[in-house]
């Protein structure tokens, strides 16, 4: 649900293993995350964590494709691990304090400098393991690579939880306006399902302008896995009146097919697979007002 002043968005953790990039992510978001890495791994880009409160929700993914060596990747992989970082709000690129920076973080770096409009955090993480006289050192040897800016550098302890909360804070404050894309208490086998009725809405709100009203609902019946390379996702656009209904298809069909076409496109980018999207619209009319109704289209009685 979109609330007045509520903001969200997407941040891309990287770095190389065992530099603590799962520790920190149980330190902000704490068991939920176990429940989050259960899951079978369906998608590649994985959502690793979801940190919500009143204002804002901060959805944490993990791009797998970024961190393998480059000769053991498909082009799709290459290209999906690069788009999610682009479509990421912000990215927390993780180092170890303890460590010299080597190569690993140097192949992650050379992925990092090919995105341009994504702010990148440098993570110096474990500083409990150092003194703090060496900081600046430390900080030094990933100041100045050609190429490679970062937007702010962050010393912290994901052990101890030195300076987490303000690095969370000051990611928070540069996301926008955005829907709360999952319920701050529950993490569904599905985590992705709310986020991709979500887009679709947004696509369906966006090319019907105000004939629409923001109650249309999005139903995600199906996503199954089609191949090694594709998702079937199958959703229903439940509108409370024929009218409605006539306005989302268009002419011949022509506004369902741009809903599709562009959710479809964002909705590749989420998951790092391609998708075939099938769309239906359905009619219920007043169904805002039936309980049962609310909730198998994913919204509490709360909520209205
Ligand atoms: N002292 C100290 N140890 C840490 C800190 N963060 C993580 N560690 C330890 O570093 C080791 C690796 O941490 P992980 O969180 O598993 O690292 P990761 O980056 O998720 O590793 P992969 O899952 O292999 O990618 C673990 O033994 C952690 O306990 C920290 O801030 N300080």
């Amino acid at each position: 649900m979109s609330k007045d002043g509520f903001k969200s968005g997407f941040v891309a953790i990287v770095g190389r293993p065992n530099v603590g990039k799962s520790t920190l992510m149980n330190h902000i978001v704490g068991e939920k995350i176990a429940i989050m890495s259960n899951k079978a791994q369906t998608t590649r880009n994985k959502i690793q964590g979801i940190y919500t409160t009143d204002e804002e929700q901060i959805v944490f993914i993990d791009t797998p494709g970024i961190h393998k060596p480059q000769n053991s990747l498909g082009d799709f992989m290459v290209k999906s691990a690069l788009s999610a970082l682009h479509e990421a709000d912000a990215i927390w690129f993780v180092v170890n304090a303890d460590e010299e920076r080597g190569r690993g973080d140097d192949f992650i770096i050379e992925r990092l400098k090919d995105v341009k409009t994504t702010p990148v955090y440098l993570v110096i993480n474990k500083i409990d393991l150092v003194h703090p006289n060496e900081l600046l050192d430390i900080i030094a040897t990933y100041q100045g690579i050609e190429g490679m800016e970062w937007a702010e550098v962050f010393p912290i302890s994901a052990k101890t939880g030195a300076n987490v909360q303000e690095l969370i804070d000051n990611v928070a404050g540069k996301l926008e306006a955005g829907p709360q894309y999952f319920p701050a208490d529950q993490i569904t086998d599905h985590p992705e399902r709310f986020v991709i009725g979500e887009l679709i809405r947004e696509k369906v709100l966006q090319l019907t302008s105000q004939e629409v009203p923001h109650s249309v609902a999005v139903v995600i019946e199906k996503i199954e896995r089609e191949s090694d390379e594709k998702i079937q996702i199958q959703a229903t656009i439940v509108v409370d009146r024929p009218g409605q209904k006539s306005i989302i298809i268009g002419k011949q069909g022509a506004v369902i097919k741009q809903i599709g076409i562009r959710a479809r496109k964002d909705i590749e980018r989420l998951l790092g697979d391609r998708v075939n999207l099938t769309t239906w619209v359905k009619v219920e009319e007043r169904w805002r007002d039936k309980p049962q109704a609310l909730q198998s289209y994913g919204y509490s009685a709360e909520d209205y």
